[in-house]
């Protein structure tokens, strides 16, 4: 009985602070095998969770009444499906709120569990969480990479497309004593303004990230938000998004952007949005040009705009390139490993009747031993192959930072 299971999960809570409670779910749900997430959206302090007694391989319609947490590959394949987790069980992470039991039968083991899982001393040690089945992908090598820029670059000047993003990995072992709700923390704390999510679906695998690119986002008041984000440097000393200079290329690689979401919104016939920028925004250790798009829903009379918009626009080309099919064909003949849920986009969809997407990057896939950064940048006829490597060096440590305790 739902009621049941309230109650217990309530006793079970007393005295565990918000950021407890979340993490006590999500472990109980990692120890009985359950699909789990755990989210903090950017500016606010709440660390959301939600387990769900099975996972569904298609999304919901995102303007309701489906509750729950979406967690979609770059490309769909048997090894990558779509993902939906159901609220089954939801926290928001408000003090003044309770745990909602959506579930008439959640599972005795699942109440039981947590009833340990929520002792204070207990909620951190997480020991087991779910792999991908065949394990890591492979890495490149800096010099096959950067020739792999140079194909792509050499594609580009001859006029076949105008952009391309190609990605990469890096694996490094879990140092002893690693801590996988500890980092989640810590991911919360270093970037306040970034969506930070930790989720784990048996069969599927662990993502940790802490992304700041908006995919849709609908608000309670039903206004539809997306953003054109493109364009990387370093924050060097003492610079301050105001004071950027951008190049060309960059300014060119985030107009492309632009260019693509304008074209969904010309293909819905859809002429009455708002747009915002671009400006410079900051991202952890990297500077990137954003421009905001938003559409009151009612006002303009397109009910169902996020779900049409969302099968537009994803993959955009921040992540895939210009055009589309050309660009997704170079990426799938040119990257030598599986994206899996890199650059595909993730997020709740109408919990605290919001929906919020993002893609999913400056990420990471978390095994039992190891962990795999993935990260990519966008490739245009002007790109030199050796800071491209360092564009993806430096969005990699906005997450392999954490995992690097070993070494320091
Ligand atoms: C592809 C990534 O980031 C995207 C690509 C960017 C670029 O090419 O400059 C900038 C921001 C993101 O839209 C990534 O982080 O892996």
């Amino acid at each position: 009985m739902p009621d049941d299971i309230s109650s217990s999960i309530h006793q079970s809570t007393a005295g565990l602070s918000p950021q407890e409670i979340s993490f006590s779910l999500f472990k109980a749900a990692a120890q009985t095998e359950l699909p789990t997430a755990l989210w903090r959206l950017p500016n606010t302090p709440h660390v959301q969770a939600l387990v769900a007694k099975e996972t569904t391989h298609s999304l919901p319609p995102l303007e309701g009444p489906a509750k729950g947490f979406a967690f979609h590959p770059f490309q769909v394949s048997p090894t990558s499906p779509i993902n939906f987790l159901p609220a089954d069980i939801y926290y928001c992470g408000k003090a003044d709120e309770k745990v909602e039991v959506n579930a008439e039968e959640l599972m005795e083991r699942f109440r039981a569990v947590f009833s340990k899982t929520g002792q204070k001393q207990e909620i951190r040690s997480l020991q087991n969480w779910p792999q991908h089945p065949a394990g890591p992908v492979s890495a490149i090598r800096r010099d096959a990479f950067e020739q792999t820029v140079a194909t792509a670059v050499s594609a580009m000047q001859a006029g076949c497309l105008e952009k391309v993003v190609l990605s990469r990995t890096k694996t490094l072992p879990l140092f002893e004593g690693f801590d996988l709700l500890q980092t989640f923390d810590h991911l919360t704390q270093l970037y306040p303004t970034a969506f930070v999510s930790l989720v784990a679906i048996p069969g599927v695998g662990t993502w940790l990230g802490a992304t700041p690119e908006v995919l849709v986002q609908i608000d309670r008041h039903r206004v539809f938000r997306t953003v054109a984000l493109a364009g990387t440097q370093p924050i060097t000393d003492g610079l301050t998004p105001a004071d950027a200079i951008w190049r060309q290329k960059e300014i060119e690689e985030q107009a492309l952007v632009q260019r693509y979401i304008i074209s969904c919104f010309k293909h819905l016939r859809l002429r009455e949005y708002v747009e915002a920028g671009p400006r410079t925004i900051a991202a952890g250790n990297l500077l990137h040009l954003k421009t905001e798009y938003s559409a009151a829903m009612d006002e303009v009379g397109f009910q169902h705009l996020g779900t049409q918009m969302l099968e537009l626009l994803h993959p955009t080309s921040a992540v895939g390139g210009m055009p589309k099919a050309a660009a997704l064909k170079m990426i799938n003949e040119l990257e030598q490993h599986d994206r899996r849920y890199y650059s595909g986009f993730l997020g709740p969809v109408q919990l605290g009747q919001e929906t919020n997407l993002f893609v999913n990057l400056r990420c990471a896939e978390v095994g039992q031993d190891t962990v795999t950064a993935y990260a990519g940048a966008g490739m245009t006829a002007d790109s030199n192959p050796a800071k491209e490597w360092q564009e993806t060096e430096l969005k990699m440590q906005t997450v392999l930072r954490l995992f690097q305790a070993s070494e320091s």
